[in-house]
Order: structure tokens, then sequence, then C-alpha cells
């Protein structure tokens, strides 16, 4: 018997790299319910190709890794399905700045980019920059897919809804932008950032928002920006957050050239900033909290004015940056908010040496940031999203679900190519419908005549 299986790879075009997915899954007829697994992932070498140049001869670190991983691809893919092996490239916030800065360049880097996937022995479907709330609402579809509440076999091993429908909520902390969504418990809400979808019959009422500028790394641009604006030596900054004893000295482009943060006076972007770790924790919570407008937001809004309804009491799966943070700092799946605030206060009070050796499996530039990121987190989730210390447990940092990472990419790859459709009969019978109704009718006439002849007997009884 032939098993037929369905391939698609999945370009994840981040702000900070690029990501290559090939996912499979076997074709079942029925409902599209065959699970997908992820067959490889493969990191692309280099930046994201917000930072790539646009002539493939002058950028050979890019494209080469980029070959490298399409190249492992073509390797499993049996030769005679690549024509029916599927391709997306999806960008994400990277793209969507540079786009708003350059568009002409942006257009080319995907132009190129496009001339090359096109060029695969695949069936390249697009490749495009997707939008805040796409990514948003394509990580809750990943993540609800993996844990299974979409779908589950009932003992009559059919596709039914799991009971209670419970959804889990997303949260993705990417290099550029970080993404919340969630199912709302009032199916009838309609409003700013609330978006309907229909995923196998069901309806889902869904808040997504998307914070640009809010990503990892563009947010510690920022923070960073706020310490040389308030040096009183603009190219001699002490860093709170960085270990006592961790120096570094950057370009003043490095933390300037984004549209993330505001040039100061008389900006040389050549200009070299010295920055030196003071492991001070307090100060560290005080600029991290500062790049956050928290006071333009009164009742159902997280922070800088954007509607956001609660979170109430659902599980929440925190991934990408979010994870990475927590595992540095030794609080991956659940921990609790006071647990969180101690290890942050822990952590950020080590100086470098002491960071180090604490934490030798974490490289540099990583390591630095972890203090600032710590803090972040705390912040976002606490004074943006109002997470307290009762929901705060109802948090879980991951970075994979069953084996296959968390992102937006696995949801896309779902809805673009339908395998999730909009309407669809979950509950099927294991036996024709006019067999099934005719069986209930005989149970149901059966009870009914059991019961008065129960009944009969016990009043003859009484007499
Ligand atoms: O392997 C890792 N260890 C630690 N941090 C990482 C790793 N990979 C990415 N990061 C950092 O985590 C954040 C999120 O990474 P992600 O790859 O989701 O961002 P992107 O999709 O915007 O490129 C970024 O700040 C990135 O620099
Ligand atoms: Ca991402």
């Amino acid at each position: 018997m032939c098993v037929c299986v369905c391939v698609c790879v999945l370009i994840d075009s981040g702000s900070s790299r690029s990501t290559v997915y090939l996912y499979q899954w076997p074709a079942e007829k029925e409902n599209n319910t065959g699970v997908v697994t992820q067959r490889l992932r493969c990191s692309v070498a280099g930046p994201g190709i917000s930072d790539m140049l646009v002539d493939p001869a002058r950028d050979k670190l890019s494209w080469t890794s980029i070959r490298e991983c399409m190249n492992n691809v073509t390797k499993i893919v049996p030769a005679a399905q690549h024509n029916s092996t599927i391709l997306y490239l999806g960008a994400t916030a990277g793209m969507r700045l540079l786009h708003s800065q350059n568009e002409t360049m942006s257009n080319e880097i995907l132009g190129n980019l496009q001339n090359y996937l096109q060029s695969l022995p695949f069936n390249y479907q697009n490749a495009s920059i997707m939008s805040g709330d796409e990514e948003g609402l394509y990580g809750w579809i990943t993540v609800n897919y993996l844990m299974g509440n979409f779908l589950e076999k009932n003992i009559w091993n059919t596709w039914v809804r799991p009971a209670g429908g419970k959804m889990v909520g997303s949260m993705d902390l990417g290099g550029a932008s970080t993404q919340i969504a969630f199912t709302l418990p009032d199916p009838t809400a309609r409003g700013t950032d609330i978006v309907q979808v229909s995923l196998y019959g069901y309806e889902y009422n869904i808040y997504t928002h998307s914070f640009l500028c809010y990503g990892k790394n563009e947010a510690e641009k920022r923070v960073l920006a706020t310490l040389v604006k308030n040096s009183k030596n603009a190219t001699h900054v002490i860093n709170p957050c960085f270990g006592r004893g961790y120096n570094t000295t950057v370009a003043a482009e490095s933390i300037f050239g984004t549209q993330c943060t505001e040039l100061p006076t008389n900006y040389d972007p050549k200009q070299m900033i010295t920055l030196v770790g003071s492991s001070d924790n307090v100060a560290c919570r005080d600029v991290v909290h500062g790049i956050f407008d928290l006071t333009s937001c009164t009742d159902n809004c997280s922070f800088d004015g954007v509607y956001q309804p609660p979170v109430g009491s659902g599980d929440f799966l925190a991934y990408a940056g979010y994870f990475y943070t927590a595992q540095a700092i030794g609080l991956t799946s659940i921990s609790q908010l006071d647990q969180w605030n101690s290890t942050t206060w822990e952590f950020c009070s080590w100086d470098w040496p002491t960071l180090k050796l604490k934490k030798s499996w974490i490289s540099d530039i990583y390591l630095k940031s972890y203090c600032y990121s710590a803090h972040y987190v705390q912040t976002i989730l606490v004074n943006g999203y109002k997470f307290n210390k009762d929901t705060w447990k109802n948090i879980d940092f991951q970075k994979q679900v069953h084996n296959t990472s968390v992102g937006w990419s696995l949801g896309y790859m779902l809805h673009t190519s339908n395998m999730i459709p909009a309407e669809a009969k979950l509950v099927r019978l294991p036996m024709a419908n006019s067999v099934f109704g005719g069986l209930l009718f005989l149970f149901t006439a059966l009870t009914i005549v059991s019961v008065m002849f129960l009944i009969i007997k016990a009043v003859r009884a009484c007499y």
C-alpha cells in the first residue's frame, strides 16, 4: 500500500536570523487531519535577511548558508516529490522595519530571494512580509495545534474537538517585535485587534497584537539609547544591566541606526561608545521600565495606549526570546512570579566573572544581555500585559512542543496550505448515520420498555 506523504518547506526570515523548516504529514484525505511532523530545522548562519546585502556575490556568507540549508532539504525530500513540495518564505519584523525605512532595499532583497527560490526544484508559492497581527495569529495556531487543542481522537478513533475547548494563549518574543494572542471568553466581543477565525468548523475570537521595536534586540537598543542620552559622558556610559567587569565599545550606529531609537543631538554614526557594566539591579529595572509608556493606559490596555482585554485565567505558552531568557536564569516551564523576581535580582547582582562561571554554557554575546531581558520579560508581562502572581504560573516558557519548534511558521503553513480548513465536520461516527440512527432508536425503545416494565412490577408489588 502506498502511504502518501505531503511535504512543505517554510523559511522563517526573522530579524536576527533565518530558519528553514521541513514539515511533512501523511495525506489523510478526510478533513486534512494528518499529523504534521517537523523533519528538519536548519539554522541559516549569518544575520536576518533585513541585514543581508542585496548582491549575492558580495554577501557570500548569507547566500552560502541559505543554499546549504536548501541543499539539506533537497537531500531529504525524495526527487520524485520535489515538484509537489510547497515552498514559502515569510519575513517578519526585521523586514517590516526595513520596508518602512528603505522600501527599495527591502524589495530588492525579497526580489533576489524570490529569484533564488524559484530556481529550486520545488513548488515555490511566495515570499512575503507578514503583518505583526498575522504573525501573532499564526503563532497562536501553532501553539494550539501542537497542544492538540483543535482536534483529538476519541475512543472510536475519530477526530473530535477536545471536551472543554480550552485554548492556550501565545506569546512570542522575537528580535525586533513581540506578539501576544489569546482567545476571548466572550465570543461576541469585537474591537481593535480582535479577529474571528474559523478552524475545523469552529469560530474563535482572538485578540492579537504585535509591538514593533519591542523585540528583545530592538528594545535593548532603546535601553542603551536611554543610557547614552542620560550619561554625562556620551562616549563612556555606565550600563547597569551589564555585569560589573564587562566593558564593550560599539559604534553609535549599532544603537541609533534603527528606527526604534531616536537620534541624539550631534549624532555621528561612527562615534565609538564604551559601555561599562555595573551590575546594578534597581537601575537596570528602572531603565527597562522607562522604555514602556505605562502611564497612558487605564482600563483594558497594556502599554503605549494599546487596547488589550484582560489575559484572564487561561494558560499561555511563552517562546523564542521568552524561553531563552527563562532558560538563562534557570526558570523554564512554569515558575512563580516571586521566584522570577528573586532569580532576576540574584542574576543581575553577579559581576561578569561570576556570570561567566555560573553560566559557562552561554556565549558572551547572549550572556551580557540576560539581566536586561529578565527585567524586560518581567516588565512586559506584569506591567504591560497585567499578569499577576496568580496568573504568572499559567505561563509556560518553552521553545518546543512534541519535538516541534514553537513559532509562527507551522501555523502559517497549516493555514496557508488549507491544512486547517475553515469548515469541517469533525465528529464522524464509525458507522453510517442511518445505522447509527436505527441503533439509537432501538436502544431508546428498549430503555423505555424496561423502565415501564420495572414501574409496573413495582406498582403490582405494592398492591
Ligand atoms: O540560540 C539562542 N540562544 C539565545 N538567544 C537566542 C538564540 N537564538 C536567538 N536568540 C535571541 O532570542 C531573540 C528571539 O530570537 P528569534 O530567532 O525568535 O528572533 P527573530 O525571529 O526576530 O529573528 C533574539 O533576541 C535573538 O537574538
Ligand atoms: Ca520570529
